[in-house]
């Protein structure tokens, strides 16, 4: 379908349907739920031990990474329910997959914490 919308305009409406589909995930994901509040909690040991810029850098870069792959698999689950909502070893397999992707994700942000704070500890 041809969009006759001026670029801009279009533009403006994706980054409002993106906006919307973050609120969603927030009010509705119990998992985006609780690495939001692990979120926080390192954005404020952040400001408490006054992590250098790099470290905020590999912070934020790791926070981003572990909510924006949640994301992902959780529009990879909804799929996943919507073509096939009955049990199915595919679909088991698929969940799975996209799961561990958030786990991989999930070691490295782990990983990086420990990095940054036990020093801290030392
Ligand atoms: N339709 C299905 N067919 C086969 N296995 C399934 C199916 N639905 C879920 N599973 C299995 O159960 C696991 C959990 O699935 P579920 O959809 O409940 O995700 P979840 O881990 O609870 O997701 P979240 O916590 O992000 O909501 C999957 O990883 C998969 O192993």
């Amino acid at each position: 379908m041809q969009n006759k919308e001026p670029f801009i305009i279009n533009r403006i409406k994706s980054v409002g349907f993106a906006f919307k589909g973050m609120l969603i995930l927030i009010r509705t994901e119990a998992s985006i739920k609780v690495q939001l509040c692990i979120a926080l909690a390192v954005i404020i040991a952040g400001f408490y031990f006054d992590i250098s810029k790099t470290e905020w850098i590999a912070q934020i870069a790791m926070i981003g990474l572990v909510l924006s792959i949640e994301g992902i698999n959780t529009a990879i689950e909804a799929i996943a329910d919507f073509i096939h909502p009955d049990y199915h070893k595919k679909i088991g397999l698929i969940k799975d997959v996209a799961a561990g992707a958030v786990f991989i994700a999930s070691i490295a942000a782990v990983t990086i914490a420990c990095i940054i704070y036990i020093p801290k500890f030392t």
